[in-house]
């Protein structure tokens, strides 16, 4: 990866609007408003956002028959090759006539303006409601199983003119999966990576499609790239598209779904066979979710061949027992509204290779390299990792979508893994599924052999500052006033009560590049010696300069000092040069856990007699 890439790979998978300069979110408000106005005009009503992506924006209305529907905008800003993109979307959604796909109604193109509108499905995606409940109950994963195996079924044998033309959808995962609660039924959404399939099932050509036989089309890939947390090697590594390509969404979306995660990478550490799920699907999950491409095709195909066995089975009042929590979580009682960013330090060590050599192999490898989930791929830093080590940062970034904020130091020892905490959480009713995705984080930890130190910093990226400057060459002024943001403890506590780490005691950090000049720097050694925990970030972009932070002042006496180092450190923003990112966390050490390296989670199914149970 050259170093443009190191430098950016921080910027969050999810783009808050907080964390945009000043100029890009005025746009970005503008625009929304802009888009509400004119389908208001075309007479719709209660229109809101609903939806974000990589692309666009998509928004709900209301018509005048009272049907609910979602209207998706393309970015203006976006070249015309991506925003003919959503043409295709819509071209690939209305070939598909399922009672579990919504039915587009429309496509527009009005300037570079694209919109596509179609009938909205009921409910939260599934994402949001895992988020909500955690892992969820076998019975729902069952039922999700059933109804994506019959929409693939469909896809499979989808013929178009006539002729058999299998769809391939390319990104199927809990996001794109909307859930009506009521009724149990999932819609499967979002086709913009969907596309012709050119081998059926059985690997072979698709017959009919003799003429790109004819024009050697079937030596380079037609896919698209779906979510890398998601797809499955054949369709990373750039193969020809195949029904199989969804068959490893499924298998994903189910695993993440039963275990309480939002990727499929910690398999082989939280096996589908741990998860309480009936034996018969979490034997299909293992033969899917395997390396083995045969493997997965007898998973794919015994799933599929008994999708009426998986609809009858069986399943009592039994309710699994939460897991007890691993770590500390403190519930906030404050009622503000956060956005939660984490930021994690020395991720390079959990990569087993990182050479530019592999990297270049990986980047040949995929021949759709202008596609924003590659962008996204090298912005998580995920290049180079075992799949366990991108569990383990996945189920980080989990921790991210709860509001929450505090950190995390995670040591790797010999004996060991030893970690310290501080996560305060702001939404009580979340803490059981919260506990459950820092759960996972530590069993992923434990079954990690590396020596090394990863911290993460969880902060309010409402209180990050902005800085613009005209050029890359010019310097950031901070406007008078300006205040590094912090909160302090209830009570005042002197250094002798708690320890904290210090935010120099692992070095510099090998993927940060950003040098702050020696002002900063001293300020931050003088804060260092006042008892707080916390994180700074500096995030110096070309024309933009971010101080993303989260203090917490402990020792209440000291409160002039350390305003007045805070101070220090605006006053000195003109003095940084070059483009990068620094950072610096204190965290406390506080009620350390220690826990022995573990390899997997144990074997645990579903009761075969629920009603005994
Ligand atoms: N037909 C629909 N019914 C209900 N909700 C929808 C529908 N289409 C989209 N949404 C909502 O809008 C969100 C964004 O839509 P979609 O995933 O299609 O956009 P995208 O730009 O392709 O997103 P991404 O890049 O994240 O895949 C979805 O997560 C979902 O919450």
């Amino acid at each position: 990866m050259n170093a443009k890439g190191i430098k950016h790979f921080y910027i969050p998978e999810e783009q808050s609007i907080y964390l945009l300069s000043h100029t890009d979110a005025k746009k970005l408000k503008d625009w929304l408003a802009l888009c509400t106005e004119q389908l208001s005009a075309l007479g719709y009503r209660d229109i809101h956002l609903i939806g974000k992506g990589a692309y666009g924006f998509a928004f709900a209305g209301v018509d005048r028959q009272q049907q609910h529907r979602v209207f998706k905008f393309t970015r203006i800003t976006l070249p015309a090759s991506i925003q003919d993109r959503l043409e295709e979307e819509a071209f690939m959604q209305s070939l598909v006539d399922h009672p579990l796909v919504p039915r587009v109604i429309d496509f527009h193109q009005k300037g570079r303006q694209s919109i596509l509108m179609m009938e909205r499905a009921p409910g939260l995606d599934l994402e949001q409601v895992s988020l909500r409940e955690g892992a969820l109950h076998p019975r729902l994963v069952v039922k999700i199983a059933v109804q994506l195996g019959k929409i693939l079924l469909d896809l499979r044998h989808h013929t178009h003119q006539g002729q058999l033309r299998p769809i391939v959808h390319g990104d199927i995962k809990p996001s794109n999966l909307v859930w009506d609660e009521v009724n149990e039924r999932i819609a499967l959404i979002d086709w913009g990576s969907s596309v012709f399939a050119q081998l059926d099932e059985h690997q072979q050509p698709v017959q009919n499609n003799v003429l790109d036989l004819m024009s050697g089309d079937l030596q380079q890939t037609n896919a698209r790239l779906g979510d890398v947390y998601f797809i499955g090697d054949a369709q990373l590594n750039g193969a020809l598209s195949s029904p199989r390509f969804d068959e490893q969404g499924l298998a994903s979306t189910l695993y993440a779904l039963a275990s309480g995660q939002s990727a499929r990478f910690a398999r082989q550490v939280i096996p589908p066979s741990s998860l309480g799920l009936p034996k018969i699907l979490s034997d299909i999950l293992t033969y899917m979710l395997s390396d083995n491409e045969s493997a997965q095709r007898e998973g794919g195909d015994y799933l599929l061949s008994h999708l009426s066995l998986l609809e009858n089975l069986v399943f009592g009042e039994h309710v699994p027992a939460p897991a007890e929590a691993l770590l500390p979580v403190w519930v906030s009682r404050s009622s503000k509204a956060i956005e939660t960013v984490v930021y994690s330090s020395r991720k390079s060590f959990l990569r087993e290779r990182a050479t530019d050599s592999a990297q270049n192999d990986t980047v040949q490898a995929l021949n759709y390299i202008n596609d924003a989930q590659f962008e996204r791929y090298y912005k998580n830093y995920l290049d180079g990792m075992g799949d366990t080590e991108k569990g383990f940062l996945a189920a980080i970034s989990r921790l991210a979508k709860y509001p929450v904020v505090g950190g995390l130091a995670i040591n790797w020892q010999p004996d060991g893994v030893y970690i310290d905490s501080s996560l305060n959480l702001h939404e009580p009713d979340k803490k059981d599924a919260f506990d459950q995705a820092v759960n996972n984080v530590v069993m992923l930890a434990r079954s990690i052999h590396r020596k090394g130190v990863f911290k993460c910093c969880l902060f309010d990226a409402k209180n990050t500052l902005h800085f613009d400057r005209d050029t890359s060459q010019s310097k950031f002024v901070a406007a008078p006033g300006t205040r590094i943001p912090y909160e302090k403890s209830v009570q005042t506590l002197s250094a002798s009560e708690s320890r904290l780490h210090s935010y120099f005691e692992d070095g510099d950090d090998p993927d940060e590049l950003l040098a702050l000049p020696a002002t900063i720097m001293d300020a931050i050694s003088r804060l260092n010696a006042i008892h707080h925990t916390g994180c700074i970030i500096f995030e110096a972009l070309s024309h933009h300069l971010k101080i993303h932070s989260y203090y917490r002042l402990l020792d209440h006496t000291k409160e002039n000092e350390f305003n007045a180092l805070l101070d220090l450190i605006v006053q000195a923003l003109p003095e940084i040069s070059g483009e990068g990112i620094s950072g610096f966390m204190k965290l406390p050490y506080k009620d350390t856990r220690c826990f022995d390296h573990r390899a997997r989670c144990a074997d645990k199914y579903y009761p075969r007699n629920p009603k005994a149970h």
